[in-house]
């Protein structure tokens, strides 16, 4: 990999969207953070595109209220005027080709290379690609970011991916998973594959069951209607937790290169048992929230929100019992869970480790519980693992007691403050690295085992289970574990 320097990365960095949420509340404040690092190069350009013809000088003030609205610390005005002054903006209705001409005159690509970030709705994908096309950016070195969902199923998805590939090589596209630019799950490569403990360990021989947990306590945040078409299956499911999984169950990879990870990945999408009729029932938990209180505070159900139809039946929560069918995994269900309106903010990783065969502690210990390692996604980043050890004192029989060994990042490495995902996304599109980025094949093999579980849902017709707002998820989320003789970690 390229060593992150300022001076290896001239990009004209093209916001398609740049009035939209997610770049107002991400992306801008990810650029902030890279300027004051020091990590984009002096000569990168930021262009804004919007519709709205407005000044440059309105556009940099719309930056500014935004970067003082969504950053979590004051911002700097030395770093300010720096970004400020790489900031462009141009006027672009994304549906007519000839407003492209004006990046044709403004983008030289033999000075920066065009990094085109569409941070539009996914129906605008083929129209920003024909219109780069028009203004001859389409062809090396210009790269296209790609916001997440790439579709609403697999034939939607291929239309979008092939009406984008038109114009584009795969290696020139890079498709977001903003979880794959966290640290903590970037930190599950280093655990495995940097730690003899963990990496002999990994497999059917020791490892009893999985668990992933992402839960979030905001509810849908104004989103209604493209969430309410989505639900948690295709919003979380399909990519994040797909995502997580996979790297927790890949084979090593022979480099840590863009396709050796991916083509890894990948294995493991393909050996995804499929969940059809047959085992909806026993496989899945579809909820949905009722009102309740969450971290103390009153909040309506998922049909008392802005915007809510009262008979919607789409789910806000999901568990899944899913199995991978190779020789690593066999007979080790990794069980999933995400939820919306969740009694707190919590994604980790679970790894519950086999009992021991033969108890030599049974005086004082009839059941040895077993090993976890607990991998905290976010927040209170950290790596836990709980052992048996023996309680200190004289003349007592062998007493133990569960402890943990708890490594929070945030009092190990105290310096380091923990970058957004989005800025290290940003940051490595603009250095030309795809490892953190998800590629065609892995995103329609998602799809295809997601359509599968939507659509016996279908079949089944039976509405999501409810939950009050600010608990686990619905009683049958656990009742799934118990029949295993199993129960989430909380
Ligand atoms: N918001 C979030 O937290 C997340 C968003 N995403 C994805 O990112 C993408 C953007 O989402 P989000 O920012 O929320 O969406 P918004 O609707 O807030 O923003 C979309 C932007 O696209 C612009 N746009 C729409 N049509 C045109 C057009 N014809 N010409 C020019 N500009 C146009 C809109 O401009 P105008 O203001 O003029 O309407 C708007 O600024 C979506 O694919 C979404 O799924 C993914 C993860 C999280
Ligand atoms: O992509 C999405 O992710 C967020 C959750 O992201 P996180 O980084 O806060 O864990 C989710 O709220 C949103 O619905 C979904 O579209």
């Amino acid at each position: 990999m390229a060593a992150v320097t300022a001076q290896n990365s001239a990009s004209d960095l093209i916001l398609f969207g740049t009035k939209g949420d997610l770049a107002r509340r991400k992306l801008l404040p990810a650029l902030y953070q890279l300027e004051k690092a020091n990590l984009l190069c002096q000569q990168t350009r930021v262009i804004g595109v919007a519709r709205d013809d407005i000044t440059l000088e309105s556009y940099q003030e719309l930056v500014l209220e935004n970067l003082n609205r969504f950053l979590k610390q004051p911002l700097e005005q030395d770093v300010w005027l720096r970004l400020q002054a790489k900031l462009l903006y141009v006027n672009i209705d994304l549906t007519n080709i000839e407003d492209f001409n004006q990046l044709a005159t403004l983008v030289d690509k033999t000075k920066r290379v065009p990094v085109c970030y569409f941070a539009t709705p996914p129906s605008l994908f083929g129209d920003i690609s024909k219109g780069l096309a028009a203004a001859g950016l389409a062809t090396l070195p210009t790269r296209v970011v790609l916001e997440k969902p790439i579709g609403h199923d697999l034939a939607s998805s291929n239309i979008i991916n092939d009406q984008v590939a038109e114009f584009f090589t795969e290696a020139q596209i890079y498709r977001i998973d903003h979880y794959l630019g966290k640290e903590t799950v970037l930190n599950l490569l280093a655990l495995r594959f940097a730690n003899a403990i963990f990496a002999g360990n990994w497999d059917h021989n020791s490892i009893d069951h999985v668990q992933i947990t992402v839960a979030e306590e905001v509810g849908v945040e104004g989103r209604w209607s493209y969430y309410d078409d989505a639900g948690q299956m295709r919003d979380m499911v399909q990519n994040h937790l797909l995502q997580v999984l996979t790297l927790i169950a890949m084979e090593p990879p022979a480099r840590l290169d863009a396709d050796s990870i991916r083509d890894e990945k990948l294995k493991v999408l393909k050996a995804l048992r499929t969940i059809d009729i047959s085992n909806i029932q026993e496989k899945t938990v579809r909820g949905q929230y009722a009102g309740g209180f969450v971290t103390g505070k009153s909040v309506p159900g998922y049909l008392q929100e802005e915007g809510a139809k009262s008979n919607s039946r789409t789910e806000t929560f999901v568990a899944l019992k899913v199995d991978i069918d190779n020789w690593r995994w066999a007979g080790v269900p990794f069980y999933l869970r995400t939820g919306k309106r969740m009694a707190s903010k919590l994604s980790e990783v679970v790894i519950c480790f086999k009992p021991q065969p033969h108890n030599i502690f049974h005086a004082t210990y009839r059941n040895l519980p077993s090993n976890k390692l607990i991998i905290r996604l976010q927040p209170d980043e950290g790596v836990e693992i709980q052992v048996l050890n023996k309680i200190p004192g004289l003349g007592e029989s062998m007493r133990l007691q569960e402890t943990k060994l708890d490594l929070s990042f945030d009092e190990t490495f105290k310096s380091q403050r923990i970058a957004d995902a989005y800025e290290r996304l940003l940051l490595e599109a603009m250095l030309g690295n795809q490892y953190l980025f998800v590629r065609r094949d892995e995103v329609e093999h998602a799809w295809k085992w997601v359509d599968g579980i939507i659509n016996a849902w279908h079949v089944s017709n039976e509405p999501p289970k409810s939950y009050p707002a600010g608990s686990w998820g619905p009683v049958a989320a656990i009742s799934m574990m118990a029949r295993d003789n199993r129960n989430w970690e909380e």
